[in-house]
């Protein structure tokens, strides 16, 4: 089988909250009349510079054309030259990788007629427990709206949430007590994301007032800046609560092992850029005794499909998950979500072969832009994913 083209499309697709986001969808097309999807996530992130994706595709068909798909490691090592790992979370290089790598394993495990989980070693379960998140809080008027939002998600299921917090701690305690207060144990709040937004010590003084409030937490990511390992290393002998961290880069990878920084890695193909390398991460992840926790950028139906496929193909996910794109978004571009159901993300059907998710063509020109470029978007907008252009005063 060889590889023979390559389409990318741009979708904006909002979410309930108004908040757009930009992903491509990929398609790679083989002599075999074989076709593999993938999603290159969310690229609404900072840094605020956009892909042209004419070039995109130029580059991509350079390394692509007459490859044999199967040839995964190949193949990604010449994405990893050509978009290399940069030590920054949204490296939008390997988001890129990441839409390429969920495509060829769709296309293999149609071609082998297997779901892509049996692709990648079998399933050790068929479901993963997830939070919905709770986006930062910036005024004390907000709480009452995301109280809101837990009492809707609860009725449909989902009782165990995640807090971005950092910005207003007296709207996070405010938050917590009214959880506290109106849901007692029925709710659950798994991990305070501090987003990489304060010092490491500031991240102290917060986790102190915080943790007054344990609804269940299970972990404190990013409370420190990008790449402070010695920071993540210094909370980790203040607090009792594990310290959690997304994975970016192997480097980064490899120091928080070195440095013992964090207990949890967060890891998340898009961020890593693909299955393969996700995979590569979880397997040093136990290798160094350490727990890990699936994350997102908020994936539409098809990027999640891939992590519900690896997910449910890892021994040592022992944490409550996030991926829950497909429950924040409006719309999306296939005939059938993934489920969720009861506060769990099930993977497609095992006796569906690749990725088990469909295209839906309509929906697909509904919602298509024509790039990648970006729309007037602070930076606030952009760190705490709201449609909402109010600033904070300070
Ligand atoms: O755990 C996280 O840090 C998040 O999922 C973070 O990456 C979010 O900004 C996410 O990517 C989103 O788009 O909501
Ligand atoms: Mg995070
Ligand atoms: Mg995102």
């Amino acid at each position: 089988m060889k590889i023979t083209d390559l389409e990318l499309h741009a979708v904006g697709v909002p979410r309930q909250t108004g908040f757009v986001n930009k992903h491509v969808i990929v398609k790679i097309h083989t002599d075999e009349g074989l076709s593999g999807i993938g999603e290159m996530s969310d690229f609404s992130h900072l840094p605020l510079y956009s892909v042209d994706l004419h070039d995109l595709k130029r580059g991509l068909l350079s390394i692509l054309l007459g490859e044999n798909p199967f040839d995964l490691m190949k193949i990604n090592q010449k994405l990893t030259d050509n978009f290399p790992e940069t030590m920054y979370y949204y490296e939008k290089g390997s988001f890129i990788r990441n839409g390429i790598d969920n495509a060829l394993h769709d296309l293999c495990a149609k071609y082998l007629d297997i779901s892509v989980s049996d692709f990648l070693g079998g399933r050790v379960k068929e479901k993963i427990k997830v939070c919905y998140p709770i986006f930062r809080h910036r005024f004390m008027e907000e709480v009452e709206d995301n109280i809101k939002v837990v009492r809707k998600k609860l009725e449909e299921g989902f009782d165990v949430f995640r807090l971005y917090v950092g910005k207003s701690l007296d709207a996070d305690e405010a938050f917590l007590s009214r959880v506290k207060d109106e849901f007692g144990s029925k709710v659950r709040i798994k991990s305070y994301d501090f987003s990489h937004l304060l010092n490491w010590k500031d991240a102290s003084r917060a986790i102190q007032r915080l943790t007054k409030h344990d609804l269940g937490l299970e972990m404190i990511e990013s409370p420190a800046p990008r790449n402070d390992f010695e920071g993540l290393y210094q909370l980790r002998l203040k607090t009792d609560y594990p310290i959690s961290e997304h994975v970016w880069s192997f480097k980064q990878q490899q120091e928080m092992i070195k440095k013992d920084a964090i207990d949890i890695f967060n890891i998340s193909p898009v961020f890593i850029g693909g299955l393969t390398a996700a995979k590569k991460a979880a397997y040093a992840a136990e290798v160094a005794s350490k727990d890990i926790v699936l994350g997102t950028t908020q994936e539409l139906s098809i990027g999640t499909a891939a992590m519900a496929h690896l997910g449910c193909s890892l021994t040592n996910i022992n944490h409550t998950s996030d991926p829950t794109g497909p429950e924040l978004y409006v719309g999306d571009v296939v005939k059938h979500r993934v489920t969720y159901k009861d506060g769990y993300l099930h993977a497609p059907d095992r006796n569906i072969k690749g990725l088990g998710i469909e295209l839906d063509e309509s929906l697909l020109a509904e919602y298509r832009v024509p790039d990648l470029s970006w729309e007037n978007v602070t930076v606030h907008q952009l760190q705490d994913r709201t449609a909402d252009t109010k600033a904070q005063k300070s």
